[in-house]
């Protein structure tokens, strides 16, 4: 195991509000992280400043270190743009592109960047697509339009559409929250099978879907991360009483 992200005194800002506090954090690559911790404690804060998605929000700043791969992703000259190529995202709700086809939504990053052979674009769009376990359901359709898909299609149609850049980092922000349980099913065995080609940081409110789903867990109260640890251990011997009470049910 090599480390892939490593986050130094990380502390971000809405404003004179302050949402994380020193977060320090150190990411396997090939693995899966899940964050948890009860409403408003920073995790989503915190999962958007690995992409740099905190540049689009008026006011929010961040502070501290978050190397990727050994650079700064936050150092003078790093383009923001090719920091969210190498760390894809994936949102709560399915949010493919409405007016585009299949095809075009898994491929669209890369016809952006000017990529015009159409056979390699077949290609990428095809192994994006076993990639978010999708294929097989779409491959007679890939011209029809993303929405006419059920809303698990529609999501791991966006995880194919974030995987066929390949990006380093996969952050997933409570994907499966909008989802029915089938669907929420198919999501978390993808998980396995995407650690292979990339490293997954989910936000999950679910527990049960982190301790099935992750290699290692942190627990986040009120802007800090309390616990880090492999999840069996943080489930079922914390260190910290907080996390424990949290993962007993006791509170959030
Ligand atoms: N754009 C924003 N402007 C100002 N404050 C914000 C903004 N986004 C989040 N916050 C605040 O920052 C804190 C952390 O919010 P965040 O969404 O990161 O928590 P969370 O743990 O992801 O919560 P949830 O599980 O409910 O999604 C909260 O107090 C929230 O109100």
């Amino acid at each position: 195991m090599s480390l892939l992200l490593t986050t130094s005194n990380v502390d971000i800002y809405y404003g004179s509000k302050q949402a994380v506090n020193k977060v320090n954090l150190a990411v396997e690559k090939g693995t899966v992280n899940a964050l948890i911790g009860p409403s408003g404690c920073g995790k989503t804060t915190f999962l958007r400043a690995i992409n740099r998605m905190h540049d689009l929000t008026p006011g929010a700043r961040v502070e501290g270190q978050i190397l990727l791969d050994g650079q700064d992703i936050y150092s003078a000259g790093v383009d923001p743009v090719e920091v969210r190529r190498r760390v894809g995202m994936v949102f709560q709700k399915p949010n493919p592109f409405p007016t585009m086809s299949v095809f075009d939504n898994v491929v669209s990053g890369l016809k952006l960047a000017g990529m015009r052979d159409q056979k390699a674009l077949m290609e990428i769009a095809e192994r994006s697509l076993r990639g978010g376990a999708l294929w097989e359901e779409v491959k007679d359709r890939l011209k029809s339009p993303a929405t006419g898909l059920s809303g698990g299609q529609q999501q791991r149609l966006c995880i194919a559409r974030a995987l066929a850049v390949e990006p380093e980092i996969l952050l997933m922000d409570e994907p499966t929250s909008a989802l029915d349980p089938a669907s929420t099913a198919k999501i978390e065995d993808l998980m396995t099978e995407l650690k292979k080609v990339t490293t997954i940081i989910i936000v999950t409110h679910n527990m049960h879907q982190a301790a099935r789903v992750s290699d290692t867990t942190s627990f986040f109260l009120n802007g800090d991360l309390v616990e880090h640890g492999q999840t069996d251990q943080l489930f079922t011997s914390p260190k910290d009483e907080r996390t424990e009470a949290y993962v007993t049910g006791r509170f959030g």
